[in-house]
């Protein structure tokens, strides 16, 4: 049996990463979700296991030295990490995983997966980047200011990946990732 896809949809904060992936997986319900895990405090409505595993510092820690995580980053004020054996066991039994994550951690799945298919989310511009994060509501003005100027230096490390995809309209972005996904299904490897 040929091993799944391992996708990675990276790109800043805000620019619609969780909005499109929620999207692409109602297209596509035999794209199986990487839950990541993360230090940060739960959000309004987040669920553990659904969105996140919300860990303490320790428990996080805890993960790092037991090598349970496949990457992980400090990214702003908290840590982010994608649990290694679902990732293994998912594409091992022959099916496709996306992983949505910042771009450090993005660059450490590609060491160990350079077959991996990098997918980098684009904003239409910086002044909608900061419309998106400002109305989503989530994070107070200096998160959302740290985020921001994060997002400049990420922008710089679009090189790196396969693909880039602009996120003007939800409904284009996930069109042109599942032609992506699709193409890659049909690359001859040599
Ligand atoms: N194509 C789009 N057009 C307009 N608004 C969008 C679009 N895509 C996403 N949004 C909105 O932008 C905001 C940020 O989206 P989302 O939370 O999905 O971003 P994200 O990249 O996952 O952010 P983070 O990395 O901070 O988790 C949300 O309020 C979402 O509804
Ligand atoms: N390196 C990793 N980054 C991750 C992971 N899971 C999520 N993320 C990214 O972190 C930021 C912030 O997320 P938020 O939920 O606090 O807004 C965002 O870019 C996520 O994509 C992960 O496992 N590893």
């Amino acid at each position: 049996m040929s091993k799944g896809l391992l996708i990675v949809l990276s790109g800043p904060s805000g620019v619609g990463k969780g909005t499109v992936c929620k999207e692409l997986r109602q297209r596509m319900p035999e794209l199986v979700y990487s839950v990541s895990a993360t230090t940060r405090q739960p959000r309004a409505g987040e669920e553990h296991g659904v969105n996140y595993f919300f860990k303490t510092h320790e428990e996080f820690q805890a993960m790092i030295d037991n090598d349970q995580l496949l990457e992980h980053a400090r990214y702003v004020d908290n840590y982010y990490g994608t649990p290694r054996d679902f990732v293994e066991q998912t594409i091992g039994s022959g099916k496709d995983i996306i992983l949505e994550i910042e771009v450090q951690g993005a660059l450490k799945v590609k060491e160990k997966f350079p077959e991996g298919v990098f997918v980098f989310l684009l904003p239409p511009s910086m002044e909608e980047l900061k419309d998106r994060i400002v109305g989503r509501g989530t994070e107070n003005q200096a998160t959302i200011d740290h985020r921001l100027s994060v997002a400049v230096d990420e922008m710089g490390l679009l090189e790196y990946y396969d693909y880039a995809v602009v996120n003007d309209q939800i409904d284009l972005a996930c069109k042109r990732i599942e032609s992506i996904i699709v193409a890659e299904h049909c690359r001859v490897h040599k």
